[in-house]
Formats: structure tokens, sequence, C-alpha cells
């Protein structure tokens, strides 16, 4: 999405001050009633909007110009917000770029912080932020970190301006420090704020002597579902954008400012910095070159070049000019005025910053649902040609190209990321030495005392990251043996049930017994081993930890309220002379308001000498304030090293507490194995005492068999005699049927023999019956 927009362009006129009420100046500018129009001598120029002067007041700034602006940048637009004008007009004053925490007098920075984490608290709950400020200085055409540390203390190293490939500007290691607070994005400000180069002039006692660019850089990844569908803007899943806002250092005449020396030199530059900013907005303001594409000389300064986006580029903008009404600022302001008006033709493109990646999708996704729309319409009528069919396959496959190459640039970055980790580390390594240095400091120490153990501490330092990175890893390790551990043992005790439930049924009661027994016995040796491999563990982990509490805690308590109570009671010592000061700077006042006839020749030179000590004490009072706050600052900065100091020793109480914590779980899982131990043991006895039982029934039935196979045996031998005999009563029946008829042919003998035969006849039937009936009974059996 892209919006042509022109640059907004403010006017802010300030009071007079006391300088200039004490030289007696007149304002010269007036303000059109109900118009943002101003009028200077013959002159008189529109603007979008002007303040003070009679006209609206400096507190609306922010909610004119400048809120607008967060706003875009919530829905991915860059923005900068660019102060200009004359040396002493109000420029530092208007951005609250010298913002501290201690006071605020409503500067645009400080209402832009406020805004931005008012409105990330709001839709924190569907967004996740990733907020970083980078804070640079361009002094004497040399780009400085004002936030690298590094560069207060050994020299500063400038940072080189780099195009990207897309022809976009970035400074090659700049420091981007992530803030998740207001407070942490106002140290930020303040602390660079503090390495400004400022310096004195006739004309500002805190002339800033750079220009400054505060960017506050926000990240957005939506993870809530997009509700709006219709509005692209909100719809997007990854935002990034960047809020510049500059404050530039003031033009100067040597003349006026007094300047001499390295100030003059400065000057110079300055001037030389702006006048080439001055080109850039003349060439991009000219209607006529502009339509020719006439060449825009952004190389010319490393402002302008760092202004590209913002001037004529993807931005929306800005830019406040900053006036004196003072009659003797009058030609000044005139060119401010002039340079302001100039800057109102310059038309941005300001564009929506879509993670590319996210933004690829995007495009993807739409013309895949165009591609399936285009389908299903040739399917639907069924005219649709091979040829179109042919050139939608080739579309897809060269849409899956280009999804493999996003998916390996993932990967590219993912690399990359892991990279930043290690530098992460390394970062904060760094961090660490110079809360020591800080610390040394504070405690007295001289700056070659701190060098010469700086090596030795760093390397303790150093030390006690990677025991604190080691100790976690081990912690990290200790907790996932466990777990496994854990898994082994149910998964060992689910096969075992199973087991069991199939030797009991098929396997002979000892062959089941003793393999189980060497499986326990397994076991059990596997489980003491673990358990004094742990406890061995734990206890290294906690002589280590009790180290590491012992160092933490005399690094903590090493003065600390000594210092405090040393540097309150320097603060308070600083804040009783500047107070002594400011009485001094009444006086001569008041002295110099007393003064009844200006054209009095001695007079005049006690109002020049008043001037003059004037300003000297003026500059005093500027140097002890610096003075302040760099002691106030140090006070933070030790406050901040303790809390770090507490926020270590809490790290290291939780991972005590996570320790306590593994050896209750070693223990329970002890407890476990033994509970288990036990009801195996119980089963086993159990099986025993069926396997006797087993055998006692089997010997029963042996015995049992026994019995019947002596009993059958009986029977066999008493049927076959009872056979025999049955044999041997056939044998004599058939022997008296043949002698019957001889014995039939007698009379009395005859009957005898007759009756004899029967009587035989007879004993043989029953003989017979006896064994019958026996052998049935004893086929029965
Ligand atoms: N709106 C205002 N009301 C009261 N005092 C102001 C206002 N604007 C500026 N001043 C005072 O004017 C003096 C100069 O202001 P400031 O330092 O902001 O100027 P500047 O434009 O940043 O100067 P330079 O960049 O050249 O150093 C300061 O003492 C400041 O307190």
């Amino acid at each position: 999405m892209e919006s042509s927009d022109s640059v907004r362009v403010a006017v802010n006129i300030r009071p007079l001050i006391t300088t200039e009420l004490v030289n007696g100046c007149t304002d010269c500018i007036t303000v059109v009633p109900g118009e943002p129009q101003v009028q200077i001598g013959s002159h008189s120029f529109t603007y979008d909007y002007v303040y003070g002067g009679g006209g609206p007041p400096p507190s609306s700034i922010y909610d004119d110009c400048v809120d607008p602006l967060v706003d875009a940048v919530f829905r991915g637009y860059n923005a900068t917000v660019l102060a200009y004008g004359q040396t002493g007009s109000g420029k530092t004053y208007t951005m609250g770029t010298n913002y501290n925490d201690e006071e605020s007098n409503g500067g645009i920075i400080p209402k832009v912080m406020e805004t931005i984490f008012r409105r990330v608290g709001e839709v924190k709950n569907s967004t996740e932020f990733l907020i970083r400020v980078s804070f640079i200085e361009i002094f004497k055409e040399e780009v400085f970190d004002l936030l690298d540390s590094k560069s207060t203390t050994l020299g500063r190293p400038p940072i080189q301006i780099r195009e990207t490939g897309s022809g976009g500007i970035t400074l090659s290691g700049v420091t981007e420090a992530e803030v998740r607070t207001k407070e942490e994005m106002a140290s930020n400000l303040a602390r660079g704020s503090l390495s400004r180069a400022t310096g004195s002039t006739n004309m500002n006692s805190q002339s800033s002597r750079s220009h400054a660019i505060f960017t506050i850089s926000i990240e957005q990844n939506k993870t809530g579902s997009c509700l709006s569908a219709v509005n692209n803007d909100i719809c997007d899943d990854i935002l990034s954008a960047k809020l510049h806002l500059v404050d530039l250092a003031g033009s100067e005449r040597a003349k006026r400012t007094g300047a001499n020396g390295t100030r003059l030199k400065e000057g110079i530059n300055i001037n030389k910095g702006l006048l080439a900013l001055g080109n850039v907005i003349s060439a991009l303001g000219d209607e006529r070159k502009r339509k020719e594409g006439g060449h825009v000389p952004y190389r010319d300064s490393k402002l302008a070049r760092l202004l590209q986006d913002s001037l004529g580029g993807n931005n929306k903008t800005v830019m406040i000019a900053c006036v004196s009404p003072a009659d003797t600022n009058a030609e000044e302001t005139l060119n401010t005025l002039k340079y302001a008006n100039r800057a109102r033709n310059i038309q941005n493109k300001a564009v929506i910053n879509r993670d590319p990646m996210a933004a690829q999708l995007q495009t993807m996704r739409s013309q895949i649902e165009h591609l399936q729309a285009e389908l299903l319409f040739y399917r639907g009528d069924g005219n649709g040609s091979f040829d179109e069919l042919q050139i939608l396959k080739h579309k897809v496959s060269l849409l899956e190209a280009s999804n493999g190459e996003l998916r390996q640039e993932l990967q590219e970055r993912r690399l990359a990321s892991e990279q930043l980790a290690q530098r992460a580390l390394e970062a904060q390594a760094e961090k660490e030495k110079l809360v020591m240095q800080i610390e040394a400091i504070r405690n007295g120490k001289s700056w070659d005392e701190i060098e010469s153990n700086q090596n030795q501490d760093f390397d303790l330092m150093k030390t006690y990251l990677l025991k604190i990175q080691e100790l976690e890893g081990e912690l990290i390790r200790l907790k996932s043996l466990n777990s496994s551990k854990c898994r082994r043992i149910s998964d060992s005790v689910v096969e075992d049930e199973d087991g069991t439930s199939k030797n009991s049924l098929f396997s002979s009661g000892n062959d089941y017994l003793s393999s189980d027994d060497i499986e326990d016995n397994e076991k059990e040796v596997k489980h003491s081993t673990l358990q004094e491999k742990l406890d061995r563990e734990l206890m290294e982990l906690d002589k280590r930890l009790e180290q590491k509490e012992a160092e933490m805690k005399r690094f903590a308590s090493s003065g600390t309220s000594v210092l405090k109570q040393l540097y309150e009671k320097k603060v308070n010592e600083l804040e009783h002379e500047k107070r002594t000061l400011q009485k001094e700077i009444e006086e001569l006042r008041h002295n110099l308001g007393n003064i009844s006839s200006p054209s009095d020749v001695v007079a005049q030179k006690l109002e020049e000498e008043y001037l003059h000590k004037l300003n000297v004490l003026e500059s005093q009072v500027a140097e002890l304030k610096k003075k302040q706050d760099v002691h106030a600052q140090l006070l933070r900065q030790k406050q901040k090293s303790d809390e770090a100091a507490k926020r270590l020793q809490d790290e290291i109480q939780r991972i005590r507490s996570q320790k306590v914590q593994l050896q209750q779980k070693i223990k329970q899982e002890a407890e476990q194995f033994k509970l288990w131990k036990a009801s195996r043991e119980k089963e086993v006895q159990q099986l025993k005492k069926e396997g006797r039982r087993n055998e006692y029934e089997m010997h029963k039935l042996l015995a049992l068999n026994q019995r019947q196979k002596m009993v059958l045996q009986r029977k066999t031998e008493e049927s076959a005699m009872a056979t025999k005999r049955l044999k041997e009563l056939l044998e004599s029946r058939k022997a008296s049927s043949r002698e019957a008829p001889s014995a039939g042919n007698g009379s009395g003998p005859g009957v005898q023999a007759i009756m004899q035969t029967v009587e035989h006849e007879l004993e043989v039937t029953v003989r017979v019956h006896d064994v019958r009936s026996q052998y049935e009974r004893q086929m029965a059996e």
C-alpha cells in the first residue's frame, strides 16, 4: 500500500528568553489570528501549523503533528519528525531530546514514548511487539553511536553508512537496544543525551554541537485472528516501522555566537551539513526540477544521506521549524521560514513496511486464490482450453518454486538468529564488564587500577556467565534424564505385566521364576547406579550453587549503602552550589535592572560587566547541572547494577529451588521403584505357592492313576480265570451230552444218570451266570 504525502511543516515560535529580554529585544514576528500564517517584515508565509507567538500553544504540537505519525508507525509506515532552526531557537526544548527521568518540559519525545507504550499495552494480548531504539549523532561529518558505551571510554569509533540492496540506508553496527518499558526507553534517551556533544556559545549556554537522531523501531506480529479483513493495513501479520526523531544542530553565525577555535570549526561543519540539507530540500521542493527527474544531492553530506527516506522518500514526515521572535534574530528567522516553506513542496511516497516474507506469502496466497478461482471457472463451464490449463499449472509451479526459496531464506534467517544469540551472549559479557568498571569507579579506584584489574575481572565475569550457562544446561540435562528414566520404568512395568500373564499360563513355574529374578536383579543394579550418579551430580550442583551464591553476596553487598550515601551527598552538594549560583544570577539581574541611565559610561561598563558575569555564571550553572546529571546517572546505574545483582541472586535461588524439586522427584521415583519391587515380590510369592499346589495335585493324580492301574490288572486276571473256567464247563457239558443217549436205554440206573446230568447242568448254568455278572461288573468299572 502506497500513499502520496507532502512533507508537513509546523512553525514553533518560542517566547523571548532572559538574555533577549535583558538586551531589550522585541518581537519581530506576528501570527495571523486563526490562520497558520506568519508575517515578518514585508514577508508572509503559510504553513500547515503555526504555534506560539499568540497562535495555538506549543503544547498542541504533539497532538496535531506527531500523534498521527505515531499512529502511522503502528500501521507500518516509517515516519520522521525533524526540528530545524537557528541556534538557540528551541529545537532541543521542543523535541525534548535532553529529557531525563526527573524533569520533562512537555517535549515531543517523552509524549511519543508514553503513547507508544500505552498503545502497546492496549493490544498486547493480540500482538507481539519488538521495540528497539538507536541514538546517533553526526558530529563534524562523522556518525557516532550515542548508545555505544565503548565510545565514551575508548575514544569514539565512527560508524559507517551503508546502502541496502533495495536502496535503503543503514548504519553498520549501530546499537539497537531492545526496550520493554517506557522507563527503559527513557533511560536510553537520557544516556545518549549525556553523551551528545554540547558546548557553550554566546547565543546558547548549552548549544547542541551535533545533529541527533533518536530512532524507535517497532516490529509487530499480530498473533490474534484478523477481524477486519477489509482493511489490509490492519490485517498484515508482521509489520515493522521506524520513527526517526531528529534534533538538528542550529545554524549559526560565528560573529554572533562569538565562536572561535574548536567551536568555530564545529559551527562551520554544522552550517555545511545544513546547507547540503537545504540544497536537497530545494531540489525536492522545485516542482520543475522534480518533474524533469533532476539530481538530488543526497550524497553531499551524511545528514542529507541519513534523511534520504524522510525527505522525498517513503516516510511520512513532519518538519518543525523553530524560530526566535527577537528582532535581533530577524534575518535568521526569515531564512528558517524560507527553508521551511520550501520543505512544504516536498512529496514523499509512504509505503507500509511489511515483513518481506510475510508480504511475499500474502501475494502468493492471493495469486493462488486467483488461480483457483480461474480454474473453477474453466472447470465449471467445461470450455477451458488445455493451453490455459497449462499456463495455470506453470504459474502454480512457479509459485511453488518461490515458496521453496522462501523456505530456504527462512532457514538462513534461523541461522542468522542463532549467530545473533551468540553475539547477545558476548554483549552480555561486555555489559557485565562495564557494570564492573562503573562499580570500580564508584569504589574510588583510579583508571589505571581499573585497567590493570580489568582483564582479570572480565575473565572472572566470563567464568561466572559460563558457569551459569553450564548450570542451566546441567539442570536441563538432569531434568530430561529424570523424565526419560521415569518413562523407561513405566515402560518396563507394562512389559512385565504382559509377560506375566503369558508365562503363568504356558511356562513351567521354575523357568518363569528364574528369568524374572535375573531381570529384577538387572533392574535393581541399574536403578542403584543411576541413583548414585544422580546423587553425585546433585551434590556437585549444590556445591557450585553455594559458591556462586557466596560470590554474588559479596558482589552485591560491597559497600552499597556507603556509596549511595556518598553519591547522594555529592548530588546534594552540587544542588546547593547550583542554588547559590542561581541566587547570584538573580542578584546580578536585579542589579542590572537597577542601572538607571544606560547612557552613563560607568553604568554601561557596569552593565557589560554584569552581562559578562551573567553569561559566565549561567554557563557555570549549566556545567553544574551536567555534573549533577552525571552523578544522578551514576546513582541510577548503581541502583540498576544492584538490581541486576539481586536478579542474579533470585535466579540462583530459582535454580536452587529447581534443584530441590529435582531431589524430590528422584526421591519419589525411588519410592515408586520400591513399591513396584514389593508388588513384584508379592506376585512371585503367589506364583510359587500356586506352583507348589499344582505339584501336590499332580502327585495325588499320579497315585490315583497307579491305584486304578492295579485294580484294572486284578480285574483282568480275574476275568481271565473266569473265562478259563467257562471253557472247562463248556467242555464238561459237551462230554455229558455225549454220554446221555446211552444212559436213556436202561430203567433204574438210567433215571439216576438223568438226575446227575440235570444237577450238573444246573451247576454249570449257575457258574456261567456268576462269571457273566462278574465280567459285566468289571467292564462297568
Ligand atoms: N518554548 C520555550 N519556552 C521557554 N524557553 C524556551 C522555549 N524554547 C526554548 N527555550 C529556551 O531557549 C534556550 C535555547 O533552547 P534550545 O537549547 O532548545 O535551542 P536549540 O535550538 O536546541 O539550540 P542549539 O541547537 O543551537 O543548541 C534554552 O535555554 C531553552 O530553555
